[in-house]
């Protein structure tokens, strides 16, 4: 995806931002938020990254010593980010408001996130000693929460805690770019890599030329099968794709052994039925983690999907919007929000802010909403799973724009 970019994005070698060109290589192991963001956008335009993952003035303020020259083009991105419009002016409000907001909240997150790893262990170590499936598929749930929780930490500077992401196969700085760079940045268009990593298996683009009748009726038959098997084809393509091609394993995959390792450890099970066991947590955490993500607040035949008209006002922030649907049934509890993609279009606006801390900005997020006439919509669990699988069956592109009358 980086690569493609890098040829798509007329950054010559060097970063963009707008229609300017700059080199940060002196920068990147200076890099407040970790050297990994800079040292991999090398080649491409960073615009959203950059404006979406720094709310101080600070950053702004550095890059002018760091330009080289104009671009050549114009960037091939139509997103906007005026001054007056509907993201810059929310982040200024944004900015003034956490001056006001108690930090302390963010200690929860941390709080919950722990007591899932902790509790992940030791239902692995329980499990083992027991021999209990049921206890097993516990594990799996549980491994499948931490891993949602700790990517409440991946958004932002390196931290310890973004590491507990790999518990199962994954790998934090892999779904750092295809989250981070690619979902969050240009969700539900062709940039978006959790749309097509999902292809030709499940399709939520409205097109009959890339979604036939026989594909779409597949696509309900097979898809308990992909939801358990996507952690397994995301490393097996990983482990594919280093052999062949560039190295993107990092040391940090073998955290995901530790469970393994712990069974092992602790239980009279032979390494062998540890490895079963945890093929099976593994399948599990998939399971549950697909059931959660994929039904969290992107896929409905009301949301806009690449093909759809599109909105007159091109802000960044709107387009957000337009691509989401909230889960309404998570906000009591901050430890559903944590556990399963809530407050997610917040987040997506603001995706360095802990969880905990975003309630506090729905007053101005919703003031901000109604000056430019745009609305946020929430759904059940129900009603997103749902319409989840009639955006799998739709072929019609949306003609009616977001947001006109
Ligand atoms: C690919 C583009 C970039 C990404 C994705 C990125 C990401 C991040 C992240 C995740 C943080 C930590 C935020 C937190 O934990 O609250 C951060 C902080 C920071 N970044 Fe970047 N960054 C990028 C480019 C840049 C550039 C080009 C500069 C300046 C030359 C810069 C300057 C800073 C500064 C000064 C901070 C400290 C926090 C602040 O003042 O906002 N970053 N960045």
């Amino acid at each position: 995806w980086l690569s493609s970019k890098r040829q798509d994005d007329e950054a010559e070698g060097l970063w963009r931002i707008c229609d300017s060109l700059y080199d940060f290589t002196d920068f990147i192991n200076k890099h407040p938020g970790g050297s990994f963001w800079l040292k991999e956008t090398r080649g491409t335009d960073i615009t959203e990254l950059f404006e979406a993952h720094h709310l101080s003035n600070v950053p702004a303020s550095l890059i002018e010593s760091y330009k080289v020259r104009d671009a050549l083009n114009e960037r091939i991105y139509t997103l906007t980010m005026h001054e007056d419009g509907f993201y810059k002016t929310l982040k200024r409000r944004v900015r003034e408001k956490l001056q006001t907001i108690d930090t302390k909240k963010k200690d929860n997150s941390d709080n919950i996130h722990f007591g899932l790893l902790l509790a992940t262990f030791l239902c692995v170590i329980i499990s083992a000693r027991c021999d209990s499936l049921l206890l097993l598929a516990l594990a799996g749930t549980l491994v499948c929460w931490t891993i949602i929780a700790a990517h409440n930490y991946f958004h932002r500077r390196d931290n310890w805690r973004m590491y507990t992401f790999n518990l199962a196969m994954l790998n934090v700085c892999c779904w750092r770019i295809s989250h981070a760079m690619s979902h969050h940045m240009y969700p539900n268009s062709y940039w978006d890599l959790e749309l097509s990593m999902f292809e030709p298996f499940l399709c939520w683009i409205p097109n009959e030329h890339i979604k036939t009748w026989t594909s779409r009726c597949l696509s309900f038959l097979i898809e308990p099968l992909v939801y358990s098997m996507t952690f397994l084809l995301d490393i097996s393509t990983r482990i594919f794709y280093s052999i062949c091609y560039t190295n993107i394993m990092y040391w940090h995959d073998l955290i995901s052994c530790t469970i393994p390792l712990s069974m092992y450890l602790t239980s009279d099970l032979t390494l062998l039925i540890c490895l079963r066991q945890w093929l099976f947590i593994v399948m599990i955490a998939s399971f549950a983690f697909c059931v959660i993500g994929l039904n969290a607040a992107h896929h409905d035949p009301k949301i806009y999907h690449e093909g759809d008209a599109t909105r007159e006002d091109r802000d960044w922030g709107l387009f957000q919007v337009d691509t989401i649907i909230d889960r309404s049934d998570l906000k009591s509890s901050q430890f559903l929000v944590l556990t399963h993609f809530g407050e997610h279009c917040l987040h997506h606006l603001f995706p360095t802010l802990d969880h905990a801390i975003l309630p506090d900005l729905y007053p101005i997020f919703y003031e901000t909403l109604d000056e430019f006439k745009a609305q946020l919509r929430e759904y059940n669990h129900f009603q997103h799973i749902l319409g989840q699988h009639c955006q799998l069956l739709r072929v019609k592109p949306n003609l009616k724009s977001p947001g006109s009358t």
